[in-house]
């Protein structure tokens, strides 16, 4: 009996997928067209026509390829992207799941279960791609954009060197690699991702470069959110609030501008030439808070400290991570803006704001509540989802990293001399 309801299920499975896929290919062409033409796009003796159709099973997209009017460009197409997006996605559709089929209960309800299996429906959520090569090429994807990614291991084993998991778009994995784009700004509104996907970063880091990263980490929420890593081997300091700040900054400037005149004097460009596998992160989490140390001194300095690691770090080993829920001009360091090469920004209040962040508007404008939903900004901006990483998952990677360290009040890096002044430690340079 189960096994004569089970292959009539997958059978009715399988028919409602080919269906499925039928109509899907034969709307969307018809959507498109549709659109296209209550959108203007069309000459007086010209309509767009479909030229080829063909749908890639790997990558899940059915590619239509059009002869466009003489007189329209991709541009005229690309203007009206929200309303092919929109017009391909406004209706849910009959999705039969194989899987529903194998939880059935054997009990007097399986009819209706078996009703509500061929039944069901959910909404599209299809993404559009534009290109042209002599034809419009228009990718529909089935699949948009993930809202919710784990962070796996696999995840971790793709990233080499000083790569990390970044997100995905809604059509492949992206990672960011702090050897190409060596500072990153973070910004969102509160409760968006930026601290899990600072965890992100500092997790894969220890896990990828156990005995050549050493951290720095900011905390000016209280600490809280870094405490797990206090006792990492990798981690050199966390500091906390101003004075621990100022120190842990000045100790860093010390180092390196003796760091700068040891490359000087050996005659090496970078890092790279140096040889040296070693990179220090500083890791701000609510740069604006800098803003508000009670001195205002203080804040000057430590803001000067951090334009300085963006102005000077990046050649000789130095990584920083500055990220903040407020992005307004006076919270960015100028150096910091002008030297940094990417910026991660999750939804932000206004267009201001992303303005100061992105150089562009869109932030104020992602989803509502969606967490980890960001705009990821190289040389070209990208959605991404970014991976939810659990603290269970995290203990278990940083685990084999812990060391006793002995607890201090200080926030006086690790590898200081005991006879420094605080902001003052000795670097060794070793060469190899
Ligand atoms: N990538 C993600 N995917 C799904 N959920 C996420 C993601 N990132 C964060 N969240 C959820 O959102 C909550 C808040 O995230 P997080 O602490 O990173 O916010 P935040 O931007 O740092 O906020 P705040 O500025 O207030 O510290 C997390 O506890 C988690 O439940």
């Amino acid at each position: 009996m189960l096994f004569e309801i089970v292959t009539t299920g997958s059978m009715l499975g399988v028919l409602g997928a080919s269906y499925y896929k039928k109509n899907n290919l034969n709307s969307d062409h018809d959507k498109i067209i549709k659109i296209a033409d209550n959108c203007g796009l069309y000459t007086k003796e010209e309509k767009i026509r479909l030229y080829r159709r063909r749908y890639n099973k790997e990558k899940k997209f059915t590619e239509y390829v059009y002869k466009i009017p003489l007189g329209l460009e991709l541009e005229d197409f690309q203007d009206k992207y929200g309303k092919f997006k929109d017009g391909l996605n406004n209706r849910s559709v009959r999705k039969i799941n194989l899987k529903d089929f194998k939880e059935l209960k054997l009990d007097k309800t399986i009819l209706k279960q078996i009703q509500n299996i061929i039944n069901n429906r959910e909404p599209v959520n299809k993404e559009i791609e534009m290109e042209y090569d002599g034809m419009l090429i228009f990718r529909v994807f089935d699949e948009g954009l993930t809202k919710d990614l784990p962070y796996t291991k696999e995840m971790l084993d793709n990233c080499k060197g000083w790569e990390i998991p970044l997100g995905v778009t809604y059509k492949e994995f992206v990672k960011h690699n702090f050897e190409k784009m060596q500072i990153l700004v973070v910004a969102g509104q509160t409760r968006y991702g930026k601290t899990v996907f600072l965890k992100n970063v500092i997790t894969s880091l220890i896990n990828n470069q156990p005995d050549n990263l050493k951290l720095t980490l900011i905390d000016l929420k209280g600490g809280l959110a870094f405490s797990r890593y206090l006792n990492c081997k990798q981690v050199n300091t966390v500091a906390k609030n101003s004075k621990e700040t100022l120190e842990a900054l000045e100790a860093i400037h010390t180092e390196m501008v003796k760091r700068q005149e040891h490359f000087l004097s050996k005659g090496w460009e970078d890092i790279g030439e140096a040889g040296w596998t070693e990179r220090h992160f500083v890791i701000v989490d609510e740069g604006a808070e800098i803003n508000g140390f009670e001195k205002k001194d203080q804040a000057d300095r430590a803001l000067y400290l951090l334009g300085e690691i963006a102005r000077m770090g990046a050649g000789i080993g130095y990584r920083l991570i500055f990220a903040t829920q407020y992005p307004t001009a006076d919270v960015f360091p100028r150096q910091v803006k002008a030297n940094t090469s990417a910026a991660l920004c999750f939804r932000l209040k206004n267009a201001t704001q992303s303005m100061v962040v992105l150089d562009t508007k869109g932030a104020e404008s992602l989803p509502v509540g969606l967490k980890g939903r960001a705009i990821y900004q190289t040389d070209c901006d990208r959605l991404v989802q970014t991976p939810l990483i659990k603290n269970g998952f995290i203990d278990g990677i940083i685990k084999p990293h812990i060391v006793m360290k002995p607890r201090s009040e200080s926030s006086e890096p690790q590898n200081s001399k005991e006879d420094t002044k605080a902001g003052e430690y000795t670097t060794e340079f070793k060469e190899i």
